[in-house]
Formats: structure tokens, C-alpha cells, sequence
């Protein structure tokens, strides 16, 4: 028997500091009246995500928000998944971007055609783990994948990191190219969202 927990407040702290997943999930949360507070406008350190999976580093984010906040904290660890790479990048996509001057998505996603390039395979795929962390330590975690094809060059120019060069099952055009309510009625980040929505979230209004 599982007993989950539903959320109540209608404000939590979203802990991510990473501006692309902050929109995302502030517009999958809307619809069930739930507003939030970013954790870099809290201004919450950034835990270092010591964990190898994606629930287990969301956890740790979702923990360190609530307990630092005493909010009510949404995590998202998410990442991007090459067959060919086994997996790679996988729980460190975020890793493969960083630079001494910042994130660099178009740098990281070179090195993922440069290593990928001879080989035949081309499935891909996007996972993400949500976690919402009561200031408690109660923890309530959902996984969502997304699978598909990496193409090369990348294209489009919205959503955000690897986007442009994913092409999901039965689509045509690159996470990139789609528009925010085209990525989210497929997305890895949705489909958590879902399992999440139905498990702890007061109904869409
Ligand atoms: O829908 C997506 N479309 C494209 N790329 C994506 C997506 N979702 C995650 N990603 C990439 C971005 C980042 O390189 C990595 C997540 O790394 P991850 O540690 O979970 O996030 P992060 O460090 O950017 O922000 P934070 O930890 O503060 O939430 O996967
Ligand atoms: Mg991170």
C-alpha cells in the first residue's frame, strides 16, 4: 500500500535554477492553481547533485529547497540519453554543457554528434524525475521519459538545451521547433508532470 501525500499550499518553491525547466513547470503547475517561486530568486544555494540516477538527484534538490525555504519544493532532474553512447549523457547532460564561462548547450551538443556520429543507431531519448519535498523530509517522486531520434544540425531555436537536436517517435519537427504546448503534450517533463498531477495535485481548474 502506497500512501501519498497531496499537496495543499497553492505557492511552492520551484528548485531548479535552470530558467528553461523554471518555465515549464510553472506552466504545467497554472492550470492547477499552484504559483511558484524559483529557488534562484530565493536566492538557495545549488546543491551538488552527488546522486546517479535522476530521482535520486531530484531528491536532493527538493530536500534542500524545502528545508531551506520551509515550503513545499518541486525538483526536476532531467537529462538526455544517447543509445549509440549507452545512455550518455544521461544524469550528467548538465555537466557535459558547463564551461569556465557557463553553460554552452551548442558546445555540448557537438560533443554528443562527435561521439555518436559513426554510429548507426540514432535513438534518443529525454528522462526526467519530479520530486515534491515537504520541509518534513516527506518525499513524493515520478519519472517521465521521452523517446526518439538525435538528428544533426540542430534545429529551431525554442524550448531550451538539447532541444534542437531531438527528434521525438512519430514527429517531424525537433523539440526546438515546436512550440511550448507542442513540447508539452509529449514531453519527458510532462509525462512525469502527469503521473505527478494525478498522484499529489488538486485537479486542473
Ligand atoms: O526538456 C529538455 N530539453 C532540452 N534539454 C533538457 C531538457 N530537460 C533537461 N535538459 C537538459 C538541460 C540540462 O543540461 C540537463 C538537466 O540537468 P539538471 O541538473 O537536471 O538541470 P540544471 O542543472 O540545468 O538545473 P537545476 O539542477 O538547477 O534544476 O538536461
Ligand atoms: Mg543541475
Amino acid at each position: 500500500m502506497i500512501f501519498r501525500r497531496r499537496l495543499t499550499d497553492t505557492r511552492i518553491v520551484l528548485a531548479s535554477h535552470n530558467a528553461g525547466k523554471v518555465r515549464e513547470n510553472a506552466a504545467l503547475l497554472a492550470p492547477h492553481g499552484i504559483a511558484i517561486v524559483s529557488a534562484k530568486e530565493l536566492g538557495l544555494p545549488e546543491p551538488e547533485e552527488t546522486e546517479d540516477t535522476f530521482l535520486g538527484n531530484a531528491t536532493i534538490k527538493a530536500l534542500a529547497a524545502a528545508r531551506a525555504s520551509g515550503m513545499v519544493a518541486l525538483a526536476d532532474d532531467s537529462g538526455f540519453s544517447v543509445a549509440a553512447l549507452d545512455g550518455a549523457p544521461g544524469v550528467r547532460t548538465a555537466d557535459w554543457a558547463e564551461t569556465p564561462a557557463g553553460r554552452d548547450y551548442a558546445m555540448a551538443m557537438a560533443k554528443v554528434e562527435k561521439l555518436a556520429r559513426h554510429a548507426p543507431d540514432r535513438r534518443a531519448w529525454f528522462s526526467c524525475a519530479l520530486v515534491l519535498a515537504w520541509p518534513d523530509g516527506h518525499t513524493e517522486g515520478f519519472l517521465g521519459e521521452a523517446h526518439g531520434a538525435w538528428i544533426w544540425p540542430p534545429r529551431g531555436g525554442n524550448g531550451f538545451g538539447y532541444d534542437p537536436m531531438f527528434v521525438p517517435d512519430g514527429m517531424a519537427e525537433t523539440f526546438g521547433e515546436m512550440t511550448a504546448e507542442a513540447k508539452h503534450a509529449i514531453s519527458h517533463r510532462a509525462a512525469a508532470f502527469r503521473l505527478l498531477a494525478e498522484a499529489c495535485l488538486p485537479p486542473p481548474a
